[in-house]
């Protein structure tokens, strides 16, 4: 058996019409991990989560989950997967329990082993199991999505955007929830917009940028190529333009006397640049660096792409 949760080689989709959505993609999602999907808007995400979920069909390549290939093997592909789609779709006059129990069936899950009290009570939406799903608020409506899709006990979860639009503390209980499920064995797939959470959260990372895989890392790895260091000086006068320096690669300054740096840490280091401000004839007070970040790789991944 395949050893890989999700195995893809050769993607690619052009939609009618022409648009080119995913061009050659190839990557693995290993089994056990939370995985990043990410990728500026339109990259190709979506797309290629549909197409894993059966609801897009691709145009070349293949794809196979659990090992399941989703041609030749369309039904065990399915039914190892569980997708929590971008736009919440419900129906209004079903409630949360009956929503499970409903695709539960579908899925052909035998009653006894059914066990749509415990996912709610997963999702905190216990007390809400028999009221209106169209009395949920966003945030509700998205934690029954994810029981939704677990409901057939899926070894890979897909989350597609999970928390846009949820606030915070509703974002940090939907993310406890993936971790326990991923603790449990659950291989997790997301995308999302929020790097932070990214980076937190996320085992290994892969970037799509026009339809093309750009990255596919350790999350550390990939955070640590970052190549631009930034270092906030504060100096001992008012300064009216700040100094230049063949080491910078930036500087802006804050206030009157912060000057923020940015450097390339391949090309110089710290004191170099701390020692080029002196020599401009400006004393230091303080000094703060900031390490760089997803969003520093991401950004400058996406750009130069
Ligand atoms: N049904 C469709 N017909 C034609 N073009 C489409 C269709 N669906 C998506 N596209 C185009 O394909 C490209 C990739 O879209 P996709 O939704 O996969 O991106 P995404 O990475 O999920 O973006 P976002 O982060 O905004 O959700 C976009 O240019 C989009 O406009």
């Amino acid at each position: 058996m395949d050893e890989a949760a999700i195995s893809i080689q050769g993607l690619g989709k052009t939609y009618r019409g022409g648009k080119r959505a995913l061009d050659g993609v190839s990557f693995d999602v290993p089994r056990g991990q939370i995985f990043g999907l990410l990728g500026p808007n339109g990259a190709g995400k979506s797309t290629l989560i549909n197409i894993l979920s059966g609801m897009v069909r691709k145009t070349e390549g293949r794809a196979a989950i659990w090992g399941f290939d989703i041609d030749a093997h369309p039904r065990n592909a399915k039914a190892s997967i569980g997708i929590v789609p971008q736009e919440i779709v419900f129906d209004p006059f079903f409630t949360p329990l009956e929503t499970l129990e409903l695709f539960a069936g579908l899925y052909g899950v035998p009653r006894a082993e059914r066990r749509s009290m415990e996912l709610l009570r997963a999702v905190h939406l216990e007390d809400k199991a028999n009221a209106y799903s169209r009395t949920l608020s966003g945030g509700m409506k998205r934690r029954l999505l994810v029981a939704k899709a677990m409901v057939h006990s899926p070894p890979v979860l897909v989350l597609d955007e999970p928390t846009a639009g949820v606030d915070i503390e509703l974002r940090q209980q939907l993310w406890a929830y993936v971790r326990e499920l991923n603790d449990r064995g659950v291989t997790v797939v997301l995308t999302t917009h929020y790097l932070e959470e990214a980076e937190e959260l996320c085992d290994r990372i892969a970037i799509i940028n026009h339809g093309r895989l750009i990255a596919n890392e350790p999350t550390r790895e990939l955070v640590g190529k970052a190549q631009e260091k930034r270092v906030e000086v504060t100096v001992d006068r008012d300064i009216a333009v700040p100094p230049a320096a063949d080491c910078f690669e930036k500087i802006a300054l804050r206030g009157e006397r912060v000057l923020e740096i940015t450097y390339s840490k391949a090309k110089v280091n710290a004191g170099q640049v701390l020692s080029a401000v002196q020599a401009a004839g400006l004393g230091i007070v303080d000094v703060t660096t900031r390490e760089a970040d997803l969003e520093d790789v991401f950004l400058s991944l996406t750009r130069a792409a």
